[in-house]
């Protein structure tokens, strides 16, 4: 099912183009959203929280039009946004956050916000937390925290910009399978750098690079750019530029193939990569 329906969007920041005729169809499930710094994605996410409007084009987020003042509301309804910086305030606790932002999302019965917010800090494992102050939390939790915040009210959709990032392979972990339980039944935009997250967790994937989506498909479809484009070599080889050892002792290279090379299977991270150098160099993108 489709939630949410992006058509034709532009946004400029002075001369800086951000997001550049944007089209895009988001149902059910977590679709991840790769990107190098600056093609847009933070844009996007900010458009589809309703915290900044478009120059052009539309949004439709379960049929609601955030353009108009009186769908915005039904809009904010169904969504929760972890933003790239939340600012938590740190002198709060957990709970005392929550129930701040469960006040601001008009849950003015007391009891029922109460059993909300008690039912997100379950929901992100922070119930033993509730009285700890968010300067006192780890990094970690503070994502986690700032999720919750995201899944108070139950929104359909639920928009993350960089949740992984600086979390250490144990808590990116917890947060992936955190992230994973969320998007069984909502719609989950994850804007990532990490290629591993998406193939961990998003049963789509789609990539923007200078204002642009370049790529939408499934994971595997992403590495399958690179199809017979990979290649391992005993020795280091002479034409391609870029290449590494990896921890068998081959050269690993993306690219034309190197003499005596065998093809190898591609990953995510080589299709994304020759995704944007494509993108770039036929100057669909700038
Ligand atoms: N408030 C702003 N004022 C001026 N320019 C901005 C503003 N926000 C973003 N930009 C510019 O718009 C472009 C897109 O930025 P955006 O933050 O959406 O990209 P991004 O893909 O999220 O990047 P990152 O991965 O670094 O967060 C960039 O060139 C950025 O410098």
């Amino acid at each position: 099912m489709t939630t949410v329906t992006v058509d034709n969007l532009s946004k400029r920041y002075g001369s800086t183009v951000a997001l550049d005729a944007v089209d895009l169809t988001i149902g059910v499930g977590v679709t991840g959203l790769l990107g190098p710094n600056g093609a847009g994605k933070s844009t996007l996410l900010r458009c589809l929280a309703t915290a900044l409007g478009p120059d052009a084009g539309s949004i439709r987020v379960h049929g609601f039009d955030p353009a108009v003042p009186a769908q915005r509301t039904e809009v904010r309804r169904r969504i929760g946004y972890l933003p790239q910086n939340p600012g938590l305030y740190p002198h709060f606790t957990a709970y005392d956050l929550l129930d701040y932002v469960a006040v601001l999302k008009e849950m003015t019965d007391t009891q029922r916000r109460r059993a909300e917010v008690r039912r997100v800090l379950d929901e992100v494992e922070l119930t033993d937390r509730a009285k700890t102050k968010v300067r006192k939390l780890s990094g970690g939790m503070r994502q986690r925290l700032g999720l919750a915040q995201a899944l108070l009210g139950d929104p359909e959709l639920v928009i993350l910009d960089e949740p992984t990032v600086g979390l250490d392979p144990e808590q990116r972990m917890s947060f992936r399978a955190l992230i994973s339980r969320i998007g069984e039944r909502r719609t989950v935009l994850l804007s990532t750098h990490q290629t591993e997250d998406v193939g961990a967790l998003c049963e789509r994937v789609v990539v923007m690079s200078g204002g642009r989506v370049v790529f939408e498909g499934g994971p595997k479809e992403l590495a399958g750019v690179a199809e017979g484009q990979v290649w391992l070599s005993e020795s280091p080889p002479v034409r391609n530029t870029a290449y590494w050892r990896n921890a068998d002792g081959l050269y690993r290279t993306v690219g034309p193939r190197p003499d005596g090379a065998e093809a190898t299977r591609p990953s995510i991270e080589d299709g994304y990569l020759l995704l944007l150098g494509t993108a770039v160099a036929t100057g669909a993108v700038r």
